[in-house]
């Protein structure tokens, strides 16, 4: 899916300066981007800004074209969109199976709901689940119950449980974060592997960010970086340098 955000503006109540100011940026139709900067800069509030669930006070926000100001804009590109999220919820007490198929149920016929409310997987989804969580590692846990699973486990069940639907759009917030080098590595693969979704991902790493053939970086809710290679020099100005816009 195609975003475009323009002179957009979010402010929180009670903040001093706003998450995002003035922000304009295009995204093309199945590109890769990571998205950058130091912690509190606003890329959680870009993420969340294309599914409305900040505040736009200034500004629009076009995905595929449909404007989110309208609510039923917002209700089909919710649809079309895989999440992930910082502390990913998981639903305690189902298995890890059963929450990694949960992103699907918007389209589950009554016996899916069956099969999955006795613990099990839907038929037409098995294959592709159990493909995937081999490349994740996360197959023999499949089964357990998230509350035994680890956190690092849990995050890559929430992988799972964004691109399972096969989103047009892929939204992810920090997904290597708690995850080992190696571990980390298939869950981008994961969420990079969707045919023709859009992509965005928020990291501190800066290994991940450069494995993208676009970065994005934010500094005190302004767009600062906006690029195909990131340098050294590029990176410390993100971290340290001072807020100029991009
Ligand atoms: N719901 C909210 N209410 C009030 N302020 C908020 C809210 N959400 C975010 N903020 C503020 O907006 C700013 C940007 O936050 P955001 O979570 O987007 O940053 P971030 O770049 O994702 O940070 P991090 O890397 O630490 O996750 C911060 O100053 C934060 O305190």
């Amino acid at each position: 899916m195609q975003i475009q955000m323009a002179d957009v503006l979010v402010s929180f109540k009670d903040r001093r300066s706003p998450a995002l100011s003035n922000v304009s940026l295009r995204v093309e139709e199945s590109e890769h981007v990571a998205l950058l900067g130091p912690s509190g800069s606003g890329k959680t509030t870009l993420l969340r800004s294309l599914l409305g669930a900040v505040p736009v006070q200034e500004g629009t926000i076009r995905v595929d074209g449909l404007d989110l100001a309208s609510t039923k804009a917002l209700r089909t590109i919710r649809r079309r969109t895989g999440s992930l999220w910082q502390n990913s919820c998981l639903v305690p007490g189902l298995r890890a199976q059963t929450n990694a198929i949960l992103g699907t149920s918007a389209v589950w016929g009554l016996r899916e709901w069956v099969t999955a409310l006795r613990g099990a997987v839907p038929r037409r989804y098995e294959e592709r689940l159990s493909s995937l969580a081999d490349d994740q590692g996360m197959g023999p846990y499949l089964r357990a119950r998230v509350e035994h699973l680890s956190g690092g486990q849990r995050q890559r069940i929430a992988v799972l449980r964004a691109v399972l639907p096969e989103p047009r759009l892929v939204l992810a917030d920090e997904p290597t974060s708690g995850l080992d080098p190696v571990t980390a590595q298939a869950a981008i693969r994961t969420l990079r592997g969707v045919p023709g979704a859009t992509v965005l991902v928020t990291t501190h790493d800066l290994a991940v960010a450069r494995q993208f053939p676009r970065v994005i970086a934010l500094r005190q809710g302004h767009l600062c970086f906006d690029g195909t290679d990131l340098s050294d020099q590029d990176s410390r100005q993100i971290y340290e340098g001072p807020v100029v816009p991009a």
